[in-house]
């Protein structure tokens, strides 16, 4: 992963952060990289994500997913961190596996995703950290129930992944199913390179090894200068960006292919850095698509806005058919690639002229290996922005309280939490 900051500059745009200033910063980057060593060192809660790449084994991967190896279709049921980064990962690569992600439980949208599923030869892939998380579980007793009704062994074709206990692990003891550890130490939105992110790929054939090596190779960037790795420019510059006024940090992915990845960085910045008041705000947004839609607030709107372009080059082209239309003659002398690539800089160029900041995050190709460094990257470049403005990255208190006041509303269990949904203010304006 290569990052090209230049347009984020002081001299470019507003906000923007000048050379001056980030030399300044990169005294507390190399601080905090001290710190975020150490953390790694003493495999302490969170910092361990940024060892995964030498800790998780592709063998024990393999091994666990071997009953289902030939799996026509593969249902993975999990939710935020237990769910985006598998599915950055499968939808980005070209797989003969259908893959099907059931995170929502809107009953409508569940049934018709496991509608016409060929059920004797899909899979299941199961994962919950903690193994309590209502949504999962829910799912997961509704995915077995449609395995029964259709007279197929969902415990053949279950694979679990979970922490040391709780009632998915209980579960999965039960039933005797192949089973994988959430690693110690790893908050489900780092966990993307462990078999939490990783059975999906398993099961898609794609190369395990090298989604590590893309990784290790990234973690060996990881210096005490934001001007020798690419991770930490992107991190301290987002977080300049913030200070300054860009409070939004809109994420475009330039091919189709790594619109999930927005929706994967989206959970890793705001539940890591949002927290005391502060924090970017992420959204997400796809190249060339959302250039005819949110464009122009992005160039003409507030100044609040920083634009993230996530860049790979294609191996996959195809030619524009020629045409005698005179005023279309051009199109036949391009490639659906070269429009592509064209629409790209021309946007950058647009929001550079309008004084927007944007940083580039380019890729060499949509694969394992880039797509493993990629992952690793925005992990590290969280980690270190959280280091910068000083908050606790790895817990996600917001998001437990909810947790908590729906398990009490459904009668599983009392919390405190759940009085609060009596007590919500009224409006109502009715017609
Ligand atoms: O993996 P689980 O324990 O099921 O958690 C799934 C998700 O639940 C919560 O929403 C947390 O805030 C997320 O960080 C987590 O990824």
């Amino acid at each position: 992963m290569n990052v090209d900051i230049g347009n984020a500059l002081a001299s470019v745009a507003s906000p923007g952060v000048s050379r001056a200033s980030l030399e300044r910063l990169d005294e507390q980057v190399a601080a905090a990289h001290e710190r975020i060593e150490a953390g790694m060192e003493n495999a302490d809660h969170g910092y361990e994500s940024l060892n995964l790449p030498a800790r998780t084994d592709p063998d024990e991967i393999r091994a666990a997913v071997e009953p289902v190896a030939d799996a026509d279709a593969l249902i993975t049921v999990g939710i935020g961190g237990s769910s985006l980064g598998a599915a950055t990962i499968v939808d980005a690569l070209e797989s003969d596996t259908e893959t099907i992600f059931l995170d929502n439980v809107d009953p409508a949208w569940v049934s018709t995703r496991l509608d016409g599923i060929a059920l004797e030869n899909a899979a299941i892939n199961v994962v919950s950290r903690s193994g309590t998380t209502a949504e999962t579980l829910a799912n997961f007793l509704v995915v077995r129930e449609v395995f029964e009704d259709a007279g197929v062994d969902w415990t053949e074709r279950t694979i679990v992944t979970t922490g040391d206990a709780g009632p998915l692990r209980d579960l999965a003891d039960r039933h005797d199913l192949p089973s994988l550890k959430v690693p110690d130490g790893v908050p489900g939105r780092f966990s993307a390179l462990s078999a939490v992110g990783m059975v999906a790929a398993a099961v898609c054939g794609h190369d395990l090894e090298a989604l590590l090596a893309g990784a290790a190779a990234e973690r060996e960037t990881l210096s005490g200068s934001l001007f020798e790795c690419p991770a930490y420019a992107y991190g301290a510059t987002t977080y300049a960006l913030d200070g300054r006024g860009a409070g939004v940090n809109a994420v475009m992915p330039y091919a189709e292919s790594l619109e999930t990845s927005a929706e994967w960085f989206a959970q890793l910045w705001a539940e890591s850095l949002g927290k005391d008041d502060l924090g970017q705000t992420p959204v997400r947004a796809l190249g060339v698509t959302d250039q005819h839609s949110q464009l122009q607030l992005y160039r003409a709107g507030p100044r609040d806005k920083l634009v993230t372009f996530v860049t790979a080059d294609a191996d996959a082209d195809r030619s524009i058919p020629a045409t005698d239309v005179e005023d279309l003659a051009y199109l036949g002398d391009a490639t659906l690639g070269e429009l592509l690539e064209a629409e790209f800089e021309a946007t950058e160029a647009s929001l550079a002229a309008a004084g927007r900041p944007n940083v580039r995050v380019e890729l060499e190709a949509v694969d394992e290996y880039e797509l493993g460094g990629f992952l690793y990257g925005m992990e590290a470049a969280c980690v270190l922005a959280g280091e910068l403005y000083g908050v606790n990255t790895f817990e996600q208190p917001a998001v437990e309280w909810a947790k908590n006041a729906t398990r009490g509303l459904l009668g599983g269990g009392e919390f405190e939490e759940a009085e609060a949904v009596a007590e919500k203010t009224e409006l109502r304006v009715e017609r």
